[in-house]
């Protein structure tokens, strides 16, 4: 028997997400509502078994989708799809497959699903690729989502197989490599992304220790360990619970049909059309004419045929609104609404009860296990005997494992993320603030949780607490609802013949020399840090991210090894660090060309983030500061942290040449592998010779398979430079998001053009933001800005540049000059600079404490925070900023901070 017919499709919807809301809020939580993850059930289920054998790979689907346009951002485009055992291909139209044009591929096995029924919406993310498509009609949605579900489980119990083939490898000490490739070559020795990521996971164990035969004995015990701890463990016990369940599911099936054949209703159910869907090769579209054999399928399902096959109480919008909650859509359909009055009928209801009541059962002794077991891992993790493994062989076992648990735990993560309210009022709900009582008051002391397992006793009311503000993203949300309007997460996709165009920018930047830096390079800094960065790849971030479901990652309290020793203050001052761009600037007469190096100015912030992905900054503390003097590059630039929720860093600085100053507050969503960071303010530029003020937005920063150690970065999406003072010209800029199946020669790819007041293009330029920007439209072609070269062992330095590892320097002349409340005197993230790391930790516990109670007391006695060196405003158009008060640099000098009094933040 097919694995699919015993339990379809589950369309899962968290039940927190029907919680009340506020009027004001109602309207993104209805459209984050519509989002559904999908769930593979079956797969759970044969999860140990041996059902590989059973699972028939699903027919080939293939057609028309709608899919969200890279470019320019808003809009959709027609898209030709074929799904074949697991792998999502797309070209422009049905001929580009068959001449292997392709667009694109993505192993769907591999990535988290949602759906939004309302707008037949499909989203797929798999880390690297991020695909939003959309279905013409809602028969041709319910039959993709069929087929891709399908496909998913048939490829995910193949990756499962291949999975106890390694963990069986592991616990007999042998070298996984060779049964990992018997595996490969079982499922037809196709190297394929899944097969991929078990090689990756098993060159990760290489790479990391040698392989386990050639282990000295101590190794060769904890192997066994894992043996017997695997032995001893409650999946053998949870399998067999879950194939019960398995078989009552299909006995409660029987009943209903049983039932709803006695009425007479229903000609066939849900599980028997899926299965048929699944099963049959499809091609969604009407034959052309010269109806071409090229896929030999065995049969073609017209739009027209698909309609007549599924009955209008399959296919309707209000139907498909409907599910419920973990029951699948064809029991729910014929359960509701219960419709027995014969006997017999009542017979076959109280049959129903009796059996579901049984699957209730064994659901809940599962739960009890899986809690079980939980508590074991959790007393495992402090016990001795882990903690006499080599660390190494530790990170290398929990890489192996949590890779492998990342995909289930990932769609729950994701679900939540999905459904959760974001609204900036939810956003503004304080959770270690709130009155005993409340779900969240527990987090008092959120540091502890953030590192512990959720419990499932109090999980319910983490989710419940942190879903309060896990996207934050209403505005794009709103506009998604037509299903047709771009949102910041559009991949920007450039024009044809772009992609040549930035070929040779970037050669003529590399043949360019390196930029003889305006900045005079010994300036008398330190070079180095005191001490190399903690490796921090045995930290699983799973829990803390599900402990912190819906808090801005940015400001997510994680262990100190995660942390980069500079703050969130001194990483908006890094975006000065190409600085000599503005001097430039402010030196050169011609508006266009001048234009063109503040588009420089702009794009070299995001250089910096190509060696970052590893360690997050440290959140400032409310009222945090940060000044940073630069004689030589001829500014001064401070900062303060103005607001706690939401969180707003705010900076200012000032030169001869020119002012820069900006807000900042980012929105996240989480895709189930990658978090896009939206940046909300807007970056501001004065030259005071020419009276020019620019004003630009931020591009979404994507952090790539943010669970993982394979992270990295992205930025894409459009900047617009405008200059508020004068419309001569205006600058576009876009950050080209990746086309992954090529070669990875466009990543970080930008682009951009000055156009004058009539909309024509006086300048052009482009390049990579992490290689440099050649402009070919100057009057010498010349490469406008190339990042200055990393120090040689940066990477042992956090990725570092030179002027971020400046940037925490604290010498004996500076330190009497400072308010207390400058980064520099922060202890916590001093000692994480000198590899204290323990202590570190400790004292970054105590401050983020003392924060807390600082902000209890103030409201207690009704106060609010004020800003020292800051006031809120509104802008020309309207937005809230905070604009420096200029009291900073009086202060400093008269009377100096010394004799002022000073928040006491530490
Ligand atoms: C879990 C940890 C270890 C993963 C690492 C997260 C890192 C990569 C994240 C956390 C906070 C993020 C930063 C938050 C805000 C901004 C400002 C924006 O204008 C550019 C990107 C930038 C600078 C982000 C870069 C990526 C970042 C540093």
């Amino acid at each position: 028997m097919s694995g699919l017919d015993k339990a379809p499709v589950g369309w899962h919807k968290p039940s927190h997400s029907r919680s009340s809301s506020t009027a004001s809020s109602r309207h993104s939580r209805q459209n984050i509502k519509d989002w559904e993850i999908l769930e593979d059930v079956q797969m759970e289920m044969c999860a140990g078994g041996d059902s590989l054998q059973d699972m028939a790979l699903p027919g080939i689907c293939e057609g028309y989708l709608m899919k969200k346009r890279k470019w320019p951002l808003n809009g959709w485009h027609k898209r030709y799809f074929v799904l074949d055992k697991g792998i999502l291909k797309y070209a422009k139209t049905q001929h580009d497959i068959s001449k292997g044009k392709l667009h694109g591929s993505l192993d769907v096995s591999l990535a988290v699903m949602s759906i939004n029924k309302k707008s037949k919406r499909i989203d797929l993310d798999a880390g690297d690729n991020l695909y939003h498509m959309m279905a013409k009609s809602y028969d041709l949605f319910y039959i993709w989502v069929t087929k891709l579900s399908a496909h998913r489980m048939y490829k995910k119990s193949e990756a499962v197989h291949m999975h106890n083939g390694f963990l069986q490898a592991l616990s007999h000490g042998g070298n996984v490599l060779p049964s990992v490739a018997n595996l490969m070559q079982r499922n037809g020795g196709v190297p394929d992304s899944s097969s991929a990521y078990y090689e990756s996971s098993a060159s990760t164990l290489n790479e990391a220790a040698p392989p386990v035969a050639e282990l000295p004995t101590a190794s060769r015990g904890v192997n066994s360990k894992v043996s017997a701890w695997l032995h001893q463990s409650q999946d053998e016990y949870c399998i067999q619970e879950l194939n019960r369940c398995q078989t009552d599911l299909a006995e409660l099936n029987r009943l209903v049909q049983k039932l709803q054949s006695l009425d007479g209703s229903q000609p066939f159910n849900n599980g028997e059309l899926q299965r048929i869907i699944s099963m049959q090769n499809l091609t969604l579209e009407k034959p052309k004419k010269k109806s071409n054999k090229m896929w030999g399928h065995s049969r073609t399902l017209s739009r027209v045929e698909a309609l007549g096959m599924l009955s209008s109480n399959h296919l309707s919008a209000s139907h498909l609104g409907a599910s419920v909650p973990s029951i699948p859509d064809y029991v729910y359909s014929q359960i509701s609404p219960p419709n027995a009055t014969s006997p017999e009928g009542k017979k076959i209801t109280q049959d129903i009860c009796a059996v579901s009541q049984k699957v209730h059962t064994s659901l809940k002794s599962v739960h009890e296990a899986l809690v079980l077991e939980r508590q074991r891992i959790r007393e495992a993790w402090s016990g001795p005997d882990l903690r006499q493994a080599t660390p190494q062989q530790l990170a290398t076992l929990c890489t192996a494992l949590s890779e492998l648990e990342m995909q289930s735990r990932l769609t729950k993560v994701h679900s939540l993320s999905l459904t959760s309210d974001s609204s900036d009022e939810s956003f503004c709900t304080i959770r270690a603030e709130q009155p005993p009582g409340f779900p969240c008051s527990r987090r008092s002391s959120s540091r502890h949780s953030s590192r512990r397992a959720p419990s499932v006793a109090d999980s319910s009311a983490e989710y419940f607490d942190a879903s309060d503000n896990i996207l934050c993203e209403t505005s794009s949300e709103a506009s998604d609802e037509s299903g047709l309007s771009g949102d910041t997460t559009s991949n920007s996709e450039p024009e044809e013949g772009h992609a040549t165009a930035t070929l040779k920018y970037r050669a003529s930047i590399s043949s360019s020399p390196n930029m003889p830096s305006a900045v005079p390079t010994d300036t008398g800094r330190r070079t180095t840090l005191p001490a190399p960065g903690p490796d921090n790849s045995h930290i699983g971030l799973m829990t803390i991210l599900y402990n912190n479901i819906g808090k801005d990652l940015s400001r997510v309290s994680m262990p100190i090894p995660l942390n980069e020793p500079v703050s969130l203050l001194q990483r908006l001052c890094e975006e000065l660090e190409y600085s000599d761009l503005l001097d430039t600037a402010s030196r050169t007469e011609d508006p266009y060309q001048r234009m063109v190096y503040i588009a420089a100015f702009a794009i070299s912030g995001y250089a910096t983030a190509r060696f970052r992905n590893r360690y997050k900054p440290f959140n400032p503390i409310l009222g945090e500061t940060f000044e940073c003097v630069r004689e030589d590059r001829g500014f001064r630039y401070i900062s303060e942290q103005v607001c706690h929720h939401p969180p707003i860093s705010a900076c200012h600085a000032d030169s001869e040449n020119f002012s820069f100053w900006q807000d900042q507050r980012w929105k996240n969503k989480f895709w189930g592998k990658s978090l896009e960071i939206m940046p909300t303010g807007m970056v501001n530029i004065t030259l005071p010779k020419f009276n020019d003020h620019y004003e630009w937005n931020k591009v979404v920063t994507c952090i790539h398979n943010v669970l993982s150690q394979q992270r990295y970065l992205e930025h894409y999406g459009e900047v617009i430079i405008r200059n508020l003072k004068s419309a001569v010209c205006t600058c576009k800029i876009t950050f080209v998001k990746s086309r992954y199946w090529g070669s990875d020669s466009n990543m970080n790819e930008v682009q951009g053009t000055v156009l004058d007041q009539a909309g024509n293009v006086v300048h052009r330029f482009g390049g990579l933001w992490h290689e440099g920007i050649f402009c070919d439209t100057l009057p010498t072609p010349q490469c406008i800005w190339k990042p200055n070269p990393q120090p040689k062992d940066h990477f042992t330095y956090y990725g570092f540049s030179s002027f971020a590892m400046e940037m925490n320097e604290l010498t004996p002349e500076l330190k009497p000059l400072l308010p207390t409340t400058d980064t520099r005197l922060r202890p916590d993230q001093r000692m994480l600079e000198e590899g204290r790391v323990d202590e570190a930790d400790k004292l970054k516990d105590d401050i983020e404490n003392k924060q807390r109670d600082r902000r209890k007391a103030m409201s207690k006695k009704g106060e609010e925070h004020i800003p020292r060196f800051f006031r809120k405003t509104l802008d020309a158009a309207g937005r809230e900023v905070w604009l420096s008060n200029g009291t900073y640099w009086k202060i400093r000098e008269n009377p100096g901070f010394m004799h002022t009094e000073n928040l006491d933040l530490w």
